[in-house]
């Protein structure tokens, strides 16, 4: 442990046990990993310099009791504070906005307390008990508080206590790539399983309000805005393909999480046909230049089925997938063509902020930005060329 300022890096040692201190308040979380918190003493109780100090902290974080847990959810919740965990009277902890949201606005940078790949699991002969195994095996290597936090997580499947950790593995965990190599994603060889601290909090939509984005080189998953999220909202990721259909969501959510998805998308007959309409939009620009250079063709022909599939997606709240980028793509290139400029930098940002939250790097974003720009460029020169200047006859 290190004492500095008021502030502490909390590492517990194994086994130890701790005194007593009266009158101590969790300020501030600074980091959760290593834990890094501000903590204030009654006069005389020797903060920072006392060692006990530390040690009644973690004798405080040891209890796992549900006090403790309000108070991280408290000091998660300061002013600065992108989301608070709290209890809902009927879906247990959830993860709110703590303020407003934009599209692009990073909300959680986590590491997970247990990784593992699936390697072993999937190719094993009997891969129910190789994951008992493997991950009894990760749970072994955790110290005293990450267990104890993975041991807090929820869980929903039936059985006795010695199924319990598997039991929150099953409700909690995502599937992660061991690599950043995008050709190796179709190889189930190298995925892997992630379970979190605060990221499996967000409860699930089929409309989700966010993007994951699991970086294997750091073994962080970032989790992005991708619309804009109003402070006290929930945050919500899709737990499954938002495109399956809905029925075959239902089973999913049921069989795997014990949920019965009540989302606008399940409720709403037309939900599906919408979303087969969305899957098929093209990332095909070809047609947007051929209509910028044939300038006798009416303004509008792209722009109001573009303007309405993007409303679509924006009803489906799918903004998180593709198909969004692509109609904003085309907008942004529309809007340039027809000389709108305000209209397509506000598809540009757009469209720029959508690749943030989908992880692609600043210097790469603009670069891909760029290189379209120039084509837009070469287009709109070529359709000024084309088009008779008024008067000229
Ligand atoms: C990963 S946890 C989500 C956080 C959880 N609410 C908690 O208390 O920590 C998954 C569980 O949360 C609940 N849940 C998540 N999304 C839900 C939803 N849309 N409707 C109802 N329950 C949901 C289900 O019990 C599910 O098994």
């Amino acid at each position: 442990m290190d004492l500095n300022d008021g502030r502490m890096r909390v590492q517990p040692p194994a086994g130890a046990t701790y005194s007593t201190h009266n009158g101590l308040r969790v300020e501030k979380v600074f980091e959760r990993d290593p834990l890094e918190v501000e903590v204030r003493g009654p006069r005389g109780s020797g903060f920072p310099t006392c060692p006990e100090t530390a040690a009644t902290l973690l004798k405080l974080i040891s209890q796992r009791t549900q006090a403790w847990r309000q108070r991280i959810t408290n000091t998660v919740g300061t002013p600065e504070a992108v989301y608070v965990i709290q209890e809902t009277p009927s879906d247990g902890m959830r993860m709110f906005a703590n303020k407003d949201l934009e599209c692009g606005d990073l909300i959680i940078q986590e590491n997970p307390i247990v990784l593992f790949p699936l390697e072993h699991v999937l190719s094993s002969k009997s891969p129910q008990r190789q994951l008992w195994l493997t991950l009894q095996n990760a749970l072994d290597g955790l110290d005293e508080v990450a267990r104890a936090v993975y041991m807090e997580l929820p869980n929903i499947h039936e059985g006795d206590a010695s199924e319990l950790a598997l039991g929150i593995f099953m409700t909690n965990k995502f599937e992660v790539y061991s690599t950043d190599d995008a050709s190796d994603h179709s190889d189930r060889s190298k995925v892997s399983a992630a379970v979190f601290k605060d990221i499996p909090r967000m409860n699930h939509s089929c409309s989700p309000n966010v993007v994951r984005y699991w970086c294997a080189t750091s073994r962080s998953m970032y989790v992005y805005a991708i619309r804009p999220i109003l402070e006290g909202s929930p945050i919500v990721t899709a737990y499954c393909d938002p495109f399956l259909p809905t029925h075959e969501r239902r089973d999913l959510l049921l069989n795997a999480y014990g949920i019965s998805c009540v989302c606008p998308a399940c409720t709403d007959s037309a939900s599906d046909a919408n979303r087969a309409r969305i899957q098929n939009i093209q990332d095909n620009l070809a047609a947007v230049i051929q209509w910028a250079l044939t300038p006798t063709l009416p303004d509008d022909l792209l722009l109001v089925p573009s303007l309405e599939l993007l409303k679509l997606i924006e009803e489906e709240g799918l903004e998180g997938t593709e198909y969004y980028a692509r109609v904003l793509k085309v907008l942004w290139y529309i809007y340039f063509v027809l000389e709108d400029f305000g209209a397509a930098g506000f598809y540009g940002r757009m469209l720029r902020a959508w690749k943030t939250a989908n992880g692609v790097k600043k210097s790469d974003a603009i670069k891909e930005m760029q290189s379209d720009l120039e084509l837009i460029q070469y287009t709109v020169n070529r359709r000024r060329m084309l088009t008779p200047r008024k008067g000229r006859e």
